[in-house]
């Protein structure tokens, strides 16, 4: 005859797997507890019996010598299928359930029975607490009584087991992710000592836990202590967390730089500080080294900038410079009704210069007018080269008067100048902003002062 199956078997076995019982070695708790079966029902054999899917397996056990027999002869499958009461068999032999079953016909010679189910918060039974009795015998209210709350002993026990393994595999899944993120944890109590710091933590600074759990920053690190310890107050006193760049001056030349996330904990109503570091060197590096970067860039393209505004022979403003400064110059004077003047110059003869010494006296000769040119006309007047030998100079707030005055100084600096090889001299035509002026018409104005200075003999100052 083939014991019952109870309703909820699949689930049943399921949860007697979670509780991770079945092939534990024996343990003590459970030992005593069959030992007391024993003694308190005065039968000889006493179990703490789980019932699997197809086996019966005894993780106490008193009075038998085998730890398990297969589910079809056991008696507390049938104890399990009636979870809310004790099973209890006078003589096996007259109970046609079990009067074939081999632990009656055979040696172990079983009589008596009284199984306790033990039946989990959810109401499944997982197994009994039973004894047998090889005579046939009854069981007093008192010892079933007695066997029940043993069962709830043994209950408590699996519960406890479970609970535990619970904790343990919660406890495993917390060190694995607190180990292995990019990131360094801690938590510190209201005297500011570390009660726990991640491992990343131990191996980023070299310690061992011993070194850390129970001491402070000032112990770890005195240097730093002062500046971590008013920030773990602020975070205390406003109750708030809080994320900031912390610098660890871990070598003179080495720092270490962290963002840190610090926030109040409450445990068990007791203040404690929690923190959680990432690393944030190597970007604080990268980006440092993006600034310099951006602003040597800066730098260069200001330098293109002036370079694309300055002639290389004279560095003076080229003739864009002279270009883009003649129109603003014209549009501001022209705005604020000032006066603006232009002179135009041009080295005379100075095809003959090269022609006698060179071109690259030539050079030299021009960057030396231009030098003279910059030192002798002041501040606030640009002077550009314009074409070849041509310069100009803008005259911001200059009438006619003052262009034909700052001409002639011109002319005189290069004039009087005891130039090396040959006397040099520069004429120049001056032209004074109307009001209807363009930049281009001013300009032409000036050339053709130019021209008519250069007609009457160069080495003048002629007024367009
Ligand atoms: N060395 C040198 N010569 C230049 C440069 N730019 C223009 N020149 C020369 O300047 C001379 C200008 O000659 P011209 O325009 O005939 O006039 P000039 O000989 O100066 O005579 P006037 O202007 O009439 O007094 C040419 O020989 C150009 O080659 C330059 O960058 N370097």
């Amino acid at each position: 005859m083939q014991p019952p199956v109870p309703p909820n078997e699949p689930q049943r076995i399921e949860v007697l797997e979670q509780y991770g019982i079945l092939d534990t070695p024996p343990e003590e708790r459970y030992e005593n507890i069959v030992d007391l079966a024993v003694a308190l029902s005065g039968a000889p054999i006493a179990l703490v019996s789980l019932v699997a899917a197809d086996r019966q397996w005894f993780k106490a056990k008193v009075g038998l010598d085998v730890c398990e027999t297969p589910r079809n002869i056991s008696f507390c499958a049938y104890a399990i299928a009636q979870p809310d009461e004790p099973m209890v068999i006078a003589d096996a032999s007259h109970d046609p359930r079990f009067a074939n079953n081999p632990l009656v016909t055979g040696p172990r010679h079983v009589r008596a029975y009284a199984g306790v189910p033990l039946v989990t918060d959810g109401g499944l039974a997982l197994g009994t607490l039973c004894v047998l009795d090889t005579e046939p015998r009854a069981f007093s209210a008192k010892q079933i009584d007695a066997l029940r709350k043993l069962a709830s002993q043994v209950v408590a026990l699996l519960d406890l087991r479970r609970g535990m393994s619970r904790l343990e595999s919660l406890r495993l899944r917390f060190e694995s992710f607190m180990n292995a993120g990019p990131f360094l944890a801690y938590i510190k109590d209201s005297d500011w000592r570390f009660v726990y710091v991640n491992r990343p933590f131990l191996q980023r600074f070299g310690l061992h836990a011993d070194q850390v759990i129970g001491s402070s920053d000032f112990d770890l690190w005195p240097e730093s202590a002062p500046a971590f310890r008013r920030s773990d107050e602020a975070i205390r006193d406003s109750t708030q967390s809080q994320n900031f760049v912390e610098v660890l001056d871990a070598h003179p030349e080495d720092k270490l730089y962290w963002r840190s996330y610090k926030f109040p904990l409450s445990i068990e109503e007791h203040f404690y500080l929690g923190g959680v570091s990432v690393d944030i060197t190597e970007t604080q590096r990268q980006r440092k080294q993006l600034e310099d970067y951006q602003s040597r860039l800066e730098e260069a393209v200001e330098e293109l900038r002036l370079s694309s505004l300055t002639d290389s022979l004279t560095r003076t403003g080229n003739r864009r410079a002279f270009d883009a400064q003649l129109t603003k110059h014209v549009e501001q004077a022209g705005h604020l009704g000032r006066p603006l003047s232009l002179l135009v110059l041009d080295v005379d003869h100075f095809k003959s210069f090269n022609d006698t010494f060179g071109h690259q006296a030539g050079d030299e000769a021009l960057s030396a007018v231009a030098a003279k040119l910059r030192t002798s006309c002041g501040d606030g007047i640009g002077v550009f080269r314009y074409g070849g030998e041509e310069f100009a100079l803008i005259l911001p707030d200059a009438d006619a008067a003052t262009a034909l005055v700052v001409g002639e100084h011109c002319r005189q600096a290069i004039a009087l100048t005891p130039w090396p090889l040959r006397p040099l001299t520069i004429s120049i035509g001056t032209a004074t902003l109307r009001a209807s002026d363009t930049p281009t018409a001013l300009l032409r104005r000036a050339d053709a002062a130019l021209y008519r200075a250069k007609e009457t003999g160069r080495d003048r100052v002629v007024g367009g």
